[in-house]
């Protein structure tokens, strides 16, 4: 079989939707056995090969397969009276999300029967993909609905539990399986451009549109009118509040949804990162907005101009706060990586209070729902400076239940009836004047 094949049998392989399953399980693969997140250049370079709808499609498959994996695998588990080899149960999974979501499954075995028998180590499989696939058509969509919501890997969800409780976490693997809306921060007036836009206009201020709208398709879009950005990950700009002329220091600011906001409201944005590809997307947004902003490419914790009225730390975390978008964060992390990036945390929210004038204020943001990546950073840095204190972190709209002593809290299951919001911890600390 030609795998990246032109014409008859690029046809057929289209015809038999064999190039997108391909190239779904190859991502599946690298996702749950190398720790591959989908946003890797990697994955673009599995999709290359097919045209755009084979891409869309194979994209599709990967990531509802990863959101609804325990689902899946509460499904296949009874029909498996022995742990097929990773990689085949992998396969497996294509076929019962598939099946599961109404394709029809003599068409869905003859293509995983395809594609196991392209393998020299896993062609011996072919008679369990078929049996199992027959199994799943003859229960069909009506034991899939039957399924309960999914659940988080056990390294993150016993935290979580520990952390907001069982039926909070609950509510956030519901929300987990529901998926996101597209989110949009205006340039100008909100109001406008939801009405514009035919969207919905969200207490905090973010433009929601339901339906899976492509962005750049959309009128304003081009003239810089506005730009994606979660509604939760709007609030630390608004939580700093800058006022015009204000100069505030952009931390990890790559790749700009907070400089933007910065800037938007009249701030004088200084934005630094280390990594110049996201600096790269940075520096498109402000040319598609017409916002400005100083870029400098570097590490935080080398960076050593001071005097700043304002600091945005956006510092990097676990992004478990984003697991609507990315279902395949759970699958290819397991926590190893957290306590370093704990300790990076601290170490950053320190060398920022350094540069901060006396009486400057830092706003400490993590898109991670652990609370060890931001509650207990705050209560730990009052405590590592003597003179520090915390202020009441708020932003026009933001509902009293996230507001804490230490900081606001968002989580994906707060405002379930508008469709939900990232995970996110915002802290809002003042040095001494
Ligand atoms: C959460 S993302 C930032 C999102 C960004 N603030 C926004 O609103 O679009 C974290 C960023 O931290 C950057 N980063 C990680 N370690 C860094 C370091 N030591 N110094 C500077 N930037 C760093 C990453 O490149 C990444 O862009």
């Amino acid at each position: 079989m030609a795998r990246n094949g032109t014409g008859a049998a690029r046809d057929g392989e289209d015809r038999a939707g064999l190039g997108p399953r391909r190239a779904a399980w190859r991502l599946l693969n690298a996702v749950t056995a190398e720790g591959m997140l989908l946003s890797d250049p990697r994955a673009a370079a599995i999709l290359a090969s097919l045209p755009p709808e084979g891409r869309a499609r194979a994209q599709r498959l990967a990531v509802e397969t990863l959101r609804n994996l325990s689902r899946i695998d509460g499904w296949l588990g009874p029909r498996l009276r022995k742990a097929p080899p990773p990689t085949v149960r992998n396969l497996l999974r294509l076929g019962a999300l598939e099946i599961g979501q109404g394709e029809a499954p003599h068409g869905v075995g003859n293509a995983l029967v395809a594609l196991v028998a392209e393998g020299r180590r896993t062609e011996g499989f072919r008679g369990l993909v078929n049996a199992v696939m027959r199994h799943l058509g003859e229960e069909g969509p009506e034991a899939w609905a039957r399924l309960g919501p999914p659940h988080l890997p056990d390294w993150l969800r016993g935290p979580l539990v520990e952390a907001w409780g069982g039926a909070a976490v609950r509510g956030i693997e519901a929300a987990h399986w529901a998926g996101v809306a597209l989110d949009l921060s205006a340039k100008g007036d909100p109001a406008r451009l939801a009405e514009r836009l035919g969207g919905r206009l969200l207490p905090t201020g973010t433009v929601r549109l339901d339906g899976g709208a492509q962005v750049t398709a959309l009128p304003g879009y081009q003239e810089g009118e506005f730009w994606v950005q979660d509604a939760a990950a709007a609030l630390p700009a608004r939580v700093l509040d800058p006022r015009p002329g204000d100069r505030v220091l952009d931390l990890c600011a790559a790749p700009g949804g907070k400089t933007l906001q910065l800037a938007a409201m009249g701030a004088e944005v200084t934005a630094l990162d280390l990594s110049a590809p996201r600096l790269e997307r940075l520096r498109d947004n402000l040319a598609r907005t017409g916002l400005k902003a100083r870029i400098v490419q570097g590490d935080v914790l080398e960076f050593d101009e001071g005097g700043w009225d304002a600091v945005l730390l956006d510092a990097p975390c676990s992004a478990t706060g984003t697991i609507r978008r990315h279902p395949d964060l759970p699958q290819a992390r397991d926590g190893a990586e957290i306590g370093g990036l704990i300790e990076l945390q601290a170490r950053m929210i320190d060398h920022a209070l350094g540069l901060l004038r006396p009486g400057g204020r830092l706003v400490f943001a993590t898109c991670s729902l652990l609370p060890d990546e931001g509650e207990a950073q705050v209560e730990a840095a009052l405590e590592r400076h003597a003179g520090l204190s915390v202020e009441v972190a708020d932003a026009p709209g933001v509902e009293p239940a996230w507001r804490t002593e230490l900081g606001l809290r968002t989580r994906p299951d707060h405002w379930a009836d508008l469709g939900g919001l990232d995970g996110f911890f915002v802290g809002r600390l003042r040095t001494p004047g």
